[in-house]
């Protein structure tokens, strides 16, 4: 298993791993970063960096009490930083802690550094290149990973780490299992690695060691000591701290020598294996350890230590008498190999090629070099670096954070616009608008409105369709106490049911396809103010029973989420089903039912708001004046009595188209009863009063049908160059029927574009 995991789901894509990442073995997707193991050399910077600490270590613990539980013997050798992070109890407490964890022996990994002196003070004496110490695993990978030529520089010997698991088994047998315990990461890649595998079974961290403990209920500090096993370590044991690696080896190097370097650090050392790389220096051998202040800084060191307390603990551990169990196999000196090789592990990327990088940095609206602000918030150094690696796969475009900015700004502006034109289009539709009526019915609901408004009670309008159920959803809300927070309007039936859920309680990042951020939901937008859910009667079970949530407790869920958002919002649903049937045959629940009829308002139909007809009429004049931007004062006595009488079904949308076109067809300042539909006129007649005479109204009708025939005509003959077969085509209707149309109204084809003007 890769040591290194991302939590997807935690991961918001701050590219502070890509940031911190020394070798760019990070990969940015979707909606979140991954680490690419082939170029990985294990740092932990991106652990340690993660703010939202979506890296995490693979868990070893598991493993290891697997292993535990084996049979097999078990030996612990704890790091050489072990002190300065169980500081709060002595080593023979911890010792005693391993031993009641089931482990057999329990080592120091000091004696490993021992075990290798030799072999180091070896190799630079027979050196005749400069050397690369072997004993950091991260530089280990670095050189193998990304400067395969310095291969040949590193030292041929393996760490300590591996040095004691080779020991343990050559002395003790291949059947003991050896659990190494450390603060290093790059650690759990050397325990992987083809050269080095099978001397240590699994790595385990102090911190992960720890929680082994308290889940064990072992207090450490209450434990009686207990020995250690091996060979004592002396100095192996300052190997951790800055420098420690040559007063360990026994390599006393004096200060002003160039021959012998040494450095800890990311930054130092790329820098040296850069300048090694170049052929910029040459010394004898170079010392380099990846953490800063040296193995005591490691990626699972203790945090709440500085490093100087953290350098003193290690000091006096070594300074300290401990208890030792001197088996007298482990006094004896043993003949054993440790010498390792290494690989070429290079992972070429695709090198782009000049005009590559050019289209990358356009797209990102780069085409000048003072553009390209090398500003770093993507995690690369330049510009192009990150061209670069957006074109060999590792980054997005989306990483450019003042591209983003300037794109955010462009599309906020957009919205803004669609936000304009959508208001407008509500204001139209409702404006300020009351209810207007006058009838009985409207009355009662306009009581009922102006009682429950200023109230928190939920209310259920009910009415058919077009009856006015938003207009008095708008109009509680104004006379509710929330007038100044939002009124969100919502129709149920609009969008599909898992849409309409993750709109109501927003979702969770990775919720389901295509939810690649968190998104805030409605009930939220509405907080403080009212939500108005039309159609309620249409939702599905799964929504009833969130919707009933919600009512309960005052709180959503987002989808995918587990903790829940308290919102304080205000409900009015509308429906023009019967609930009560959904209640009886089984959609509708009847516990929703009773939270949502608490206070219901039923909105009358129009044929029940005849007295309010001349009333509404004038009203819808008024809209379609302001629409229009029209000149018309009013409407003739006839149309108003022949819509009173008129039997409208109940949506008054139907009306208010109806005056809306004859204000368009009207050629006066005064829709007349023949700018209404022929119905009106019909049904006026039928009631034999007021009648009017129809042929009089058809003959009035007559020149204005002729003109519009006529003008029809002369546009088919126009598109169709004046050929009368394709203008017959383009109607829709037989050509012989266009011809008797072309003599009817006196016109003629092919030379109808040179008389259009004359037969205007
Ligand atoms: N009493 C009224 N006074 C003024 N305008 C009204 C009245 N009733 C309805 N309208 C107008 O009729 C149109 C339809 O009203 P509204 O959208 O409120 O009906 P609804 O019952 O919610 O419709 P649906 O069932 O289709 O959602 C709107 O333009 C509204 O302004």
């Amino acid at each position: 298993m890769y040591p290194i995991v991302t939590i997807t789901d935690q991961c918001r894509k701050c590219y502070s791993c890509v940031r911190s990442c020394p070798v760019k073995a990070i990969k940015v997707e979707k909606s979140y970063t991954e680490i690419i193991p082939e170029r990985c050399i294990g740092c932990g910077n991106c652990l340690s960096n993660c703010p939202q600490h979506a890296k995490v270590i693979s868990d070893n613990v598991t493993v290891s009490e697997a292993l535990l539980t084996s049979g097999e013997p078990v030996i612990a050798v704890l790091g050489c930083s072990f002190p300065a992070f169980f500081h709060y109890c002595s080593p023979g407490q911890l010792s005693a802690g391993l031993r009641q964890l089931g482990f057999a022996e329990v080592h120091e990994g000091a004696s490993g550094v021992e075990l290798i002196a030799d072999e180091y003070k070896n190799a630079i004496s027979n050196a005749n290149l400069p050397l690369i110490s072997s004993h950091c695993p991260a530089v280990v990978d670095l050189v193998e990973r990304h400067y395969p030529q310095l291969i040949e520089n590193m030292v041929g010997v393996v760490t300590h780490m591996v040095a004691m698991g080779r020991y343990l088994k050559h002395v003790l047998g291949d059947h003991v299992k050896v659990v190494y315990i450390s603060s290093c990461i790059a650690g759990k890649f050397e325990v992987q690695a083809e050269q080095t595998k099978g001397a240590v079974d699994v790595l385990l961290t102090y911190r992960e060691l720890e929680s082994i403990f308290k889940e064990r209920g072992i207090d450490l500090t209450a434990l009686e000591e207990e020995p250690y096993d091996g060979r004592e370590p002396h100095m192996g044991r300052v190997f951790s701290l800055s420098q420690g690696s040559f007063q360990a080896f026994g390599i006393n190097p004096d200060p002003l020598d160039t021959d012998i370097v040494t450095a800890e650090g990311e930054v130092n050392v790329m820098g040296i294996i850069k300048d090694l790389a170049a052929g910029r220096i040459s010394p004898k051998l170079v010392d380099l350890r990846f953490c800063y202040d040296g193995c005591i800084g490691g990626p699972g060191r203790n945090r709440e230590l500085t490093e100087f307390s953290r350098r003193n603990m290690v000091i006096s551990h070594f300074r300290r008498e401990i208890p030792y169990r001197l088996a007298p196999h482990y006094q004896k000196d043993w003949q054993i190999d440790f010498s390792r090789t290494f690989s070429d592990k290079y992972a070429k990327l695709p090198t782009p090629k000049g005009g590559d990088v050019k289209k990358i940095l356009q797209a990102t609206n780069k085409f000048t070099q003072k553009d390209e602000l090398n500003c770093r918030t993507c995690g690369y150094r330049t510009c192009r670096e990150y061209a670069v690696a957006v074109f060999q796969g590792l980054a997005d475009l989306e990483m450019c954070l003042p591209h983003n900015l300037q794109q955010l700004e462009e599309e906020r502006g957009r919205l803004i616009q669609k936000y304009e034109l959508a208001k407008r289009e509500l204001d139209r539709e409702y404006g300020d608008e009351f209810i207007v009526g006058s009838d009985s019915q409207t009355l009662d609901a306009l009581d009922q409105i102006k009682q429950v408004g200023p109230t928190p009670t939920t209310v259920l309008i009910r009415g058919e369709s077009g009856t006015g159920k938003e207009l008095a959803a708008r109009a509680i809300h104004r006379y509710s106490k929330r007038n100044d927070k939002p009124l969100v309007t919502v129709n149920c039936t609009t969008i599909t049911d898992s849409l309409l859920e993750s709109e109501l309680f927003g979702h969770k990042k990775g919720s389901f396809t295509g939810a690649i951020t968190e998104k805030k939901g409605l009930f939220e937008a509405a907080d403080g103010g009212t939500i108005f859910l039309d159609e309620i009667g249409d939702i599905t079970p799964k929504l009833q029973a969130e919707l009933l949530r919600v009512l309960d407790l005052g709180e959503v869920r987002p989808v995918g989420g587990t903790v829940a958002r308290r919102v304080d919002v205000r409900l009015i649903a509308a429906t023009n089903k019967s609930l009560e049937d959904g209640v009886r045959d089984g959609w509708f629940r009847e516990d929703l039912y009773y939270r949502l009829n608490v206070f219901s308002i039923t909105m009358p139909p129009l044929r029940e708001r005849v007295e309010s007809i001349p009333q509404l009429a004038h009203h819808f004049l008024e809209k379609a004046r302001n629409k229009l931007n029209k000149h018309i004062i009013g409407i003739e006595e006839r149309a108003i009595n022949a819509m009173v009488k008129y039997p409208w079904p109940g949506n008054i949308r139907e009306m208010q188209n109806v005056i809306e076109r004859a204000a368009v067809l009207t050629h006066d300042d005064i829709v007349k009863l023949g700018n209404l539909p022929l119905a009106f006129a019909e049904s006026y007649a039928d009631e034999g009063e007021d009648v009017i005479d129809l042929r009089s109204f058809k003959k009035e009708r007559e020149p204005h049908v002729l003109r519009v025939e006529k003008k029809l005509i002369q546009r088919y003959l126009a598109d169709a160059g004046g050929n009368v077969s394709k203008a017959a085509q383009l109607a829709n209707i037989p050509r012989r029927t266009f011809y008797r149309l072309l003599a009817k109204h006196g016109l003629k084809g092919r030379t109808i574009r040179a008389r259009e003007g004359e037969e205007e």
